[in-house]
């Protein structure tokens, strides 16, 4: 069998293998009766947000890492200048301040890691807001919680000043006046932009975090702590309530380290144009991981047990005694507490600590999320996955193709590193976590080497084609069969999968079309880059998915068009191997019509790879369109196709003469 087959192969087994492991979803009826719950207990919700800067000005406290952000993203910036709108920072926060959970057991914390007076007024404001709008969700029972996706209503522009703070106690739950109209107490809202220095590493999302444990520990002091990204928003005000009787199972509860939520999207489109909800390894494959172990941390939408993410192993005997850990709030007034905070969220804190090594978010990953999540494991923590029928998080999926793209290439260069890394799955969780658990991390972590196989696929049988060197077996030859076999079976299962977990036909199309732009473009820089950097030639770059684009694409995107409209050389790979597989057919073609009493000959022996290509040309039926026929904005800039087209004739010129 050839290397496709081996490959494909390998593919159906591991996904085989998740069927077997995966059982249907946890359904979330409380295990514990809520009458317990009614009193509950501190609990800190965190947000991240990048900020929200204006392109052109340069506020002092952004560093290169938003500037890197905001070129990536200039093309589909035209229109909003802002990647993390603070209406959508608002929108979070508010959504969970609304939990159905008692009000003075409850903490929000947001890290604006942008240092954007924006946001913070933005915050000020939803303080302010916080005040109506939670009496409103109470009385009405309003779901989502979140005001914009309840009103889908623009929200006001505020005005900026210049004024900016790096701790502020907007609400402080102690105080007997934070209450809303109707007199009941209102939770804890703060705001923190903690400081940054060109001289000092920030470590992106795992840096806000990790100041955000140890303010939090100052004021609040949560036993559990929510982690939310600011692009999605509580949809399941039950959520909060749904992870605390995990956590206080009394068989089970005390072992686990983290509840992680499903995460589903608001803005998808029908057939998921970028195959962007993650169907199949969401609703399938981390329910198999929880039956192995326990899910991996995916960032957002996750309940941590905080003296697990502080870094504490598990002992056999751990015990939680909830009634004690409950009322720890500090007894200081909110602005001592804001100026002992500031310390705290200082560039300079860290040093010669062990934060970001053993406590905290753990640094050094571009996913540090899952990094995290294995090392907690390893520590000998559970964790668990939760998807209620009714999502738990909301959130936004990338709008452009490019978007797409960038954030791929991050995870994927993320994962490898991990597997590269001393943390590699493999060897740091033997003797602590199962081998099925190392196992099922490995997939995840090998997706960037991936691309090579692929690469192999999309390149080599089409020039094999036109050089005439038949690679599968003969069509009349019953080795034939192995080669069907296969890439049928898989396929199918894959469909079968698919639309299992809910998904449309066309949606698996989409899927299948973004599986393999994912893997010529987005895994194989990624790839490139984790070399790179090995190597020490590059650096660690988080660049933050852009939430927003103009009017005219997000239309695009409604109608389920892709959006090319920038130049990137992920997108010269991507025309290039579509104009490289046209030239194949062309070249099939050809030897079909101009030998004609061969024929029959030529689709006996070429008759799989005409096969392959013919199926990669209607993959990327889309790609033509972009590069020839579309007029909008979102089409193949025209620099692209130029390129393409000389580098496929470059290719299939250097085939011919060597
Ligand atoms: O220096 C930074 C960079 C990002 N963020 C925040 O981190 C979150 C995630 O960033 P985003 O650009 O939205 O990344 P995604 O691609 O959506 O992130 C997914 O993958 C990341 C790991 O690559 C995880 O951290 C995320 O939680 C997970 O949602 C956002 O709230 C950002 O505001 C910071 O606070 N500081
Ligand atoms: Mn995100």
């Amino acid at each position: 069998m050839g290397h496709t087959g081996v490959w494909a192969m390998s593919q159906a087994m591991s996904q085989a293998v998740w069927a077997t492991r995966a059982r249907p979803s946890r359904t979330c009826e409380p295990t514990r009766s809520e009458e317990k719950l009614r009193d509950g207990f501190g609990l800190d919700s965190f947000f991240l947000s990048y900020g929200s800067v204006f392109i052109g000005f340069s506020p002092p406290l952004v560093d290169g890492t938003l500037s890197t952000a905001c070129r990536t993203y200039k093309g589909s910036l035209k229109a909003d200048p802002l990647i993390e709108p603070p209406s959508m920072v608002v929108n979070t926060v508010l959504s969970v301040m609304a939990y159905d959970y008692p009000p003075e057991k409850l903490s929000i914390y947001l890290s604006d890691d942008g240092g954007s007076d924006l946001t913070f007024y933005a915050m000020l404001e939803a303080a302010n807001f916080s005040k109506t709008w939670l009496p409103f969700c109470k009385k009405f029972r309003v779901e989502p919680t979140s005001p914009e996706a309840y009103f889908r209503t623009a929200s006001e522009p505020l005005n900026d000043a210049d004024n900016w703070l790096s701790v502020k106690i907007l609400i402080d739950g102690r105080d007997s006046n934070a209450v809303d109209i109707e007199g009941n107490p209102l939770p804890t809202l703060v705001y923190l932009a903690r400081e940054k220095r060109p001289q000092h590493h920030h470590h992106f999302k795992a840096g806000s975090m990790n100041a955000l444990i140890r303010v939090s520990s100052r004021i609040s002091n949560g036993p559990i702590i929510l982690n939310v990204d600011c692009d999605m928003y509580a949809n399941n005000s039950k959520a909060v309530k749904y992870s605390l009787c995990l956590f206080m199972d009394e068989k089970k509860g005390d072992e686990i380290a983290y509840v992680q939520f499903l995460q589903s999207f608001d803005n998808l489109t029908k057939n998921e144009i970028y195959a962007s909800s993650f169907r199949v390894l969401q609703q399938l494959e981390l329910h198999g991981l929880d039956a192995i172990g326990g899910p991996c941390y995916n960032g957002s939408g996750c309940f941590h047990r905080r003296e697990a993410l502080c870094g504490k192993k598990y002992e056999k005997n751990y015990k939680v005694d909830w009634k004690k850990v409950s009322d720890t709030k500090a007894d200081e007034s909110a602005s001592f507490l804001e100026e002992t905070c500031k310390v705290l969220a200082s560039c300079t804190f860290e040093h010669n600590t062990t934060w970001g090594k053993e406590m905290g978010l753990i640094y050094g990953f571009l996913v540090e999320d899952i990094i995290t999540g294995l090392n907690i494991q390893c520590k000998g923590w559970k964790s668990m996955y939760l998807s209620p029928e009714r999502d738990g998080f909301l959130g936004v999926a990338p709008i452009t193709l490019l978007q797409t793209l960038v954030q791929h290439k991050r995870w994927m260069d993320g994962h490898l590193q991990v597997f590269l890394s001393r943390y590699c799955p493999l060897l740091y969780g033997y003797k602590k976590i199962p081998l099925k658990l190392r196992l099922a991390y490995c997939p995840y972590n090998l997706w960037a080497a991936n691309c090579l196989a692929t690469l192999y696929i999309v390149v080599m049988p089409c020039l094999c084609l036109l050089k005439g060197i038949s690679l599968f077996p003969k069509i009349s030859s019953p080795w034939v069969f192995p080669f069907a076999y296969v890439a049928f079976v898989h396929r199918a299962y894959s469909l079968n999968e698919f639309l299992w977990c809910g998904g449309t036909f066309r949606g698996w199309c989409n899927d299948q079309r973004m599986w393999l732009f994912n893997r010529t473009s987005a895994y194989f820089f990624a790839l490139f880059e984790t070399i790179l950097k090995l190597l020490g030639y590059s650096r660690l770059n988080f660049v933050v998915t852009a939430k927003v684009a103009d009017k005219e694409a997000l239309k695009r995107y409604d109608g389920e068009l892709i959006e090319f409209g920038a130049t990137s050389p992920m997108f010269d790979i991507l025309a290039t191997l579509a104009m490289l597989n046209l030239f194949g057919i062309f070249g099939a073609l050809k030897k079909v019509i101009l030998d004609e009493d061969e024929d029959l000959e030529v689709l006996e022996k070429f008759g799989l790879q005409i096969l392959l290509c013919f199926v990669l040309v209607t993959i990327n039926l889309p790609v033509y369109q972009a590069l020839f026929f579309r007029n909008d904005n979102g089409k193949m800039p025209s620099s692209v196709t130029y390129k393409s087209i000389i580098f496929a004739m470059l290719a299939c010129t250097a085939t011919m003469c060597f």
